[in-house]
């Protein structure tokens, strides 16, 4: 039997797995997730997405293990997640009337090799006030996400327009990742 495992602990990308009704296990393990400045948003999400199903694929021998990292890039600058208050004022403020990139970055390692691909979704964000940056950084929901929101909650206040794949922008483009699950011969039940 083949076995499927998401190298994540983002309780986000459960979710978006369980969508696509397939039978998973979970595992996790903590990586270096800095990268070198020198590669593109693109290379640095799959290197990142690489790295964590490397680590977990040594426990899973056999298995199709997938990893996945997300960024959010405004103007040149790759932005990771907020540690601080005021590093997500920072981005917020940045983002604000604009439009910025995120590229999810997926790697699945398959019993005879390693697949890498990567998604670009263009978020704009509404002019936002202050008040409303005050208000979105005190909820909390800054500070475990790329680019220092989320779509999805209530970060979707703030967000005008959006072009390309939803789920990209929230941290696993499942659409592909079916595709190129079957594409490398994991059985899908559909
Ligand atoms: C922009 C954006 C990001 N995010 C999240 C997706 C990712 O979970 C997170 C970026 O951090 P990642 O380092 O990609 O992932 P993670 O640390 O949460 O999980 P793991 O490494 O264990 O797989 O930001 C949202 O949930 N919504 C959004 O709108």
């Amino acid at each position: 039997m083949q076995r499927l495992i998401l190298a994540s602990s983002s309780p986000r990308r459960k979710e978006l797995l369980e969508n696509l009704r397939l039978n998973f296990e979970i595992s996790s393990s903590d990586v270096d997730e800095s990268f070198s400045e020198t590669l593109s948003p693109a290379d640095a999400v799959m290197e990142l997405a690489s790295r964590k199903s490397g680590t977990v694929a040594q426990n899973f021998p056999d298995c199709f293990v997938i990893g996945s990292d997300t960024v959010v890039v405004h103007d040149g600058m790759i932005l990771g997640k907020p540690e601080s208050g005021q590093e997500a004022l920072k981005m917020l403020k940045k983002l604000s009337g604009d439009t910025h990139s995120v590229y999810t970055g997926v790697s699945i390692i398959s019993p005879e090799k390693e697949t890498r691909f990567y998604e670009k979704t263009d978020v704009t964000f509404w002019e936002l006030s202050d008040e409303e940056i005050d208000t979105y950084i005190k909820s909390g929901e800054p500070f475990d996400k790329a680019g220092g929101y989320g779509i999805q909650g209530f970060g979707s206040m703030l967000v005008k327009e959006i072009s390309g794949d939803y789920y990209t922008v929230v941290g696993l483009p499942v659409s592909r990742l079916i595709r190129e699950l079957r594409k490398i011969g994991y059985n899908l039940p559909y």
